[in-house]
């Protein structure tokens, strides 16, 4: 049954009550109750909490990005100049605790070093996406962590990403493009364009113009501010029309007439970082900390980091649906993720024992020729050998007849020699 429903702050009187009107004790309501209350609670816990807020400074170095991040925090977190001799882009991290009344500002800005330096520009936005990868990854480990302690855990997600792009008046460089192309599906991009002071103002908006013709015709999304809150539709409406926004940085303060100003002195004159005639500084100020802080988070949790999850997990293999676009729940895909790698597992080392078989056969087969070879070889020797001893028999037989021979002759010998001189003597005697 649908029961009556009830408004707490605006309950309607029924007749009785209209009835005893007259006696009834009118009450000034104070404060607020009911469940009207509800964003007040939300208010009070999100001051408690603190709120955090991560910022990737592109540019090349010494364009103006810690300026412009001091000239927005009302900072002076500078630290020292870098040089321009770094052999690969690297990337400063720096987390600051800023405080504006009770409202606590975790602050986590990156600023990309020797950004534009090298020779060789091609691999320059690698480590910026691996940055921005890197996030992502952690926060899905979080996630997918039994214990997972998210009140506690330092959400590092970069929130915007503040392209600086060169003054130069003329068009993107490749690097621009190249880095924008592969940073665009992972963080919401607001493009500015850096020392806008060293242009002119017609020369400014030719600039602008060029720029964002360059970034369509290139395919290249950047932060599409969102028009559906009613408080912030008119001004985000006609954000587009700015971009990219010239800006300006100086914590420098400059008196002009009897105010004093943040701005830039120059000969002829005061540059207002916060006049909006001069510059798109507080136009910037106003979507960081004003009206988007909250959409820019809300864009890259629901956006970018779902896309980066969405891909890391079918690259696990997970999916929402199974192939006859049945939903399947994740004990199923884990069942049958664990099925599919044991008969992977099986099937390789049915492969490895096929393989370790035809080894084994190979090596076998190769051991049996040489065994083979080596007994020809043996019995070749063999052949050899028995051949020279039979040889040498031979002469030793041969060499035994002739020392019998040379035994017998010397016999002979000796017996004539006997004989001759028996003779010569009886001849002697004879003739005496
Ligand atoms: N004309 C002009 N100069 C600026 C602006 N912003 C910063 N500068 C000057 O440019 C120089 C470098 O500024 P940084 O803010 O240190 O630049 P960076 O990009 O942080 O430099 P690295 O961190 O060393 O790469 C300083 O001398 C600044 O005063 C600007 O909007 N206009």
């Amino acid at each position: 049954m649908a029961e009556k429903p009830m408004n707490m702050s605006t309950q309607i009187p029924d007749e009785e009550d209209v009835r005893k009107e007259d006696n009834i004790r009118s009450l000034t309501m104070l404060d607020h109750f009911g469940f009207e209350c509800l964003p007040h609670q939300l208010v009070n816990k999100s001051i408690q909490q603190g709120f955090s807020f991560n910022i990737l400074c592109v540019g090349e170095t010494g364009i103006g990005k810690s300026t412009l991040i001091d000239t927005l925090f009302n900072t002076n977190l500078k630290d020292k100049k870098s040089s321009h001799f770094y052999s690969n882009v690297g990337l400063k991290i720096q987390t600051y605790k800023l405080q504006e009344n009770n409202v606590q500002l975790k602050l986590t800005v990156v600023n990309t070093v020797g950004y534009g330096d090298q020779i060789n520009k091609e691999a320059s936005y690698q480590p910026i996406v691996d940055y921005i990868d890197a996030q992502f990854e952690a926060y899905l480990q979080e996630e997918l962590k039994i214990k997972r302690s998210f009140i506690d855990y330092h959400d590092s997600r970069i929130h915007v990403c503040l392209y600086f792009i060169s003054p130069t008046g003329h068009s993107l460089k490749s690097l621009d493009l190249l880095t924008l192309k592969n940073i665009d599906t992972k963080v919401n991009i607001i493009p500015l364009i850096a020392k806008a002071d060293t242009l002119s103002k017609s020369d400014l908006q030719k600039f602008k113009f060029k720029i964002m013709n360059e970034l369509v015709s290139h395919g290249i999304q950047i932060y599409q501010f969102p028009t559906d809150d009613q408080s912030t539709a008119q001004v985000n409406s006609s954000m587009n029309g700015h971009l990219p926004l010239a800006v300006v940085g100086s914590t420098d303060e400059v008196k002009v007439g009897k105010r004093v100003v943040r701005g830039r002195q120059y000969p002829w004159g005061v540059l207002q970082v916060e006049n909006e005639n001069h510059c798109d500084f507080v136009k910037l100020r106003d979507i960081l900390l004003s009206t988007n802080m909250e959409d820019l988070k809300q864009q890259t949790h629901t956006w970018h980091y779902e896309n980066y999850r969405c891909c890391k997990l079918q690259e696990m293999g997970f999916s929402d649906v199974g192939p006859n676009n049945q939903p399947v729940s994740f004990q199923e895909i884990y069942e049958a993720k664990r099925q599919e790698f044991s008969d992977q597992c099986q099937r390789e080392e049915e492969a490895l024992k096929l393989k370790f078989m035809q080894l084994v056969k190979e090596k076998e087969a190769t051991f049996k020729e040489a065994e083979k070879e080596l007994q020809d070889k043996f019995e070749h020797l063999k052949r050899v050998q028995q051949e020279k001893t039979m040889q040498l028999e031979e002469e030793r037989r041969q060499l035994e007849e002739e020392i019998i021979d040379f035994y017998k002759m010397k016999a002979a010998s000796e017996t004539l020699k006997t004989q001759v001189c028996t003779n010569i003597k009886k001849d002697k005697d004879h003739k005496k």
